[in-house]
């Protein structure tokens, strides 16, 4: 992403390290129940569960990365507090991911620190589903901003899971029904930030290896280090590949609810960030990540009523596990290490 503008402020994306060859589509087509942007959105969505979304000629499109110029001024101001100031607003994990992340909290791949930042602004908060929460001053001016942003990626996002309705024949609004924006649930945007190194190491993990755990994520970044591991491919730094950011689009991934609730049909992949390469590693990286999770009572229980989505076989126990409480069980896994995180999903139709 995002808009030309910000791309140009920023060196240039090198063009010889190894790059993930995502397909693209176009909002607008989609949008317009396109069948063949459809079937192919389908297919990188079982393949890769990763794809670019070119935003441009759609309003909603252009308002969403007029938005995310917004935010990322946010991470600018919001970040560059004091620390002092934003340890006042410090998360409280497990319990509690919104607010400030400072870098070093959690373990990367290779049993090191991350080195990433971040801000979590919750959707409830800046929507209205729940009292409002404190947040420094720089997101309290402009809250204004923030729904505008959390009301346009949202509607992105419906239009997104309306075409992965129609691919998987579940009734229309089904996907939408179970993520939506006036109830309550993790949602989220985070803004995320990493310093350049004074030594440059380019293959410091920046944020770990993950999947993302909810319904599906939308992100903006204008200089590389993000990576994802090919599906197949051996956890090993040659086989990630960058995924190079390009103006106007947006990256979609899908996360670890679309995988169960499609039995396993759509794929979460495994991505990282590093450093970013080439001489973009000199200036900071800035991310927007919108984290869709489904709301807080939702099931993770395989979608049915479907034409697509395989049947419970003999002998398959069915989830009953509510999105929470499969969220703290994944955790925890993580947390005491019975779970490395790896590529879920990517089974044959
Ligand atoms: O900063 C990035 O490019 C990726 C962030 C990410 O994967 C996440 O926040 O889940
Ligand atoms: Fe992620």
């Amino acid at each position: 992403m995002p808009t030309p503008k910000l791309l140009s402020q920023c060196p240039e994306f090198p063009p010889t390290v190894p790059v993930a060859d995502l397909p693209v589509f176009s909002f607008v087509k989609i949008g317009e129940h396109d069948a063949d942007e459809g079937k192919r959105l389908f297919d990188a969505c079982r393949e890769y569960g990763f794809f670019l979304l070119d935003l441009k000629s759609s309003k909603i499109g252009e308002n969403l990365l007029h938005d995310a110029e917004h935010m990322f001024e946010l991470t600018t101001t919001t970040l560059g507090l004091a620390e002092s100031v934003l340890s006042k607003y410090a998360y409280n994990p497990p319990k509690d991911l919104l607010g400030y992340k400072c870098a070093g909290k959690l373990r990367t791949d290779d049993g090191k620190l991350d080195a990433m930042e971040m801000y979590t602004l919750g959707q409830d908060d800046i929507i209205g589903n729940i009292p409002p929460r404190k947040n420094p001053e720089t997101i309290e001016a402009h809250r204004k901003e923030c729904q505008e942003f959390f009301r346009h990626a949202h509607a992105v996002m419906t239009v997104l899971l309306g075409a992965l309705d129609r691919e998987l024949g579940l009734p229309p609004g089904t996907l939408e029904r179970l993520s939506p924006l006036d109830k309550p649930s993790d949602t989220s945007l985070r803004l995320l930030l990493s310093h350049p190194q004074s030594i440059v190491d380019k293959n410091r993990i920046t944020l770990g290896g993950h999947t993302d755990i909810g319904t599906a994520t939308l992100l903006f970044h204008v200089a590389g280090g993000l990576q994802i591991l090919p599906a197949g491919s051996e956890n090993v730094h040659s086989n990630w590949r960058y995924i190079r950011p390009e103006p106007g689009c947006a990256l979609i991934n899908l996360g670890d609810t679309l995988v169960e609730w499609t039995g396993g049909l759509l794929r979460s992949s495994l991505h990282r960030v590093v450093t970013a390469p080439g001489a973009q590693a000199s200036v900071p990286r800035q991310s927007l990540a919108y984290l869709v999770r489904p709301e807080r009572n939702a099931s993770m229980r395989r979608l049915e009523g479907g034409t697509v989505i395989p049947r419970m076989k003999e002998g398959e126990e069915a989830e009953t596990r509510s999105v929470s409480e499969w969220a703290a069980w994944r955790a925890q896994q993580i947390i005491k290490g019975e779970l490395k995180p790896h590529t879920r999903g990517g089974k044959p139709v």
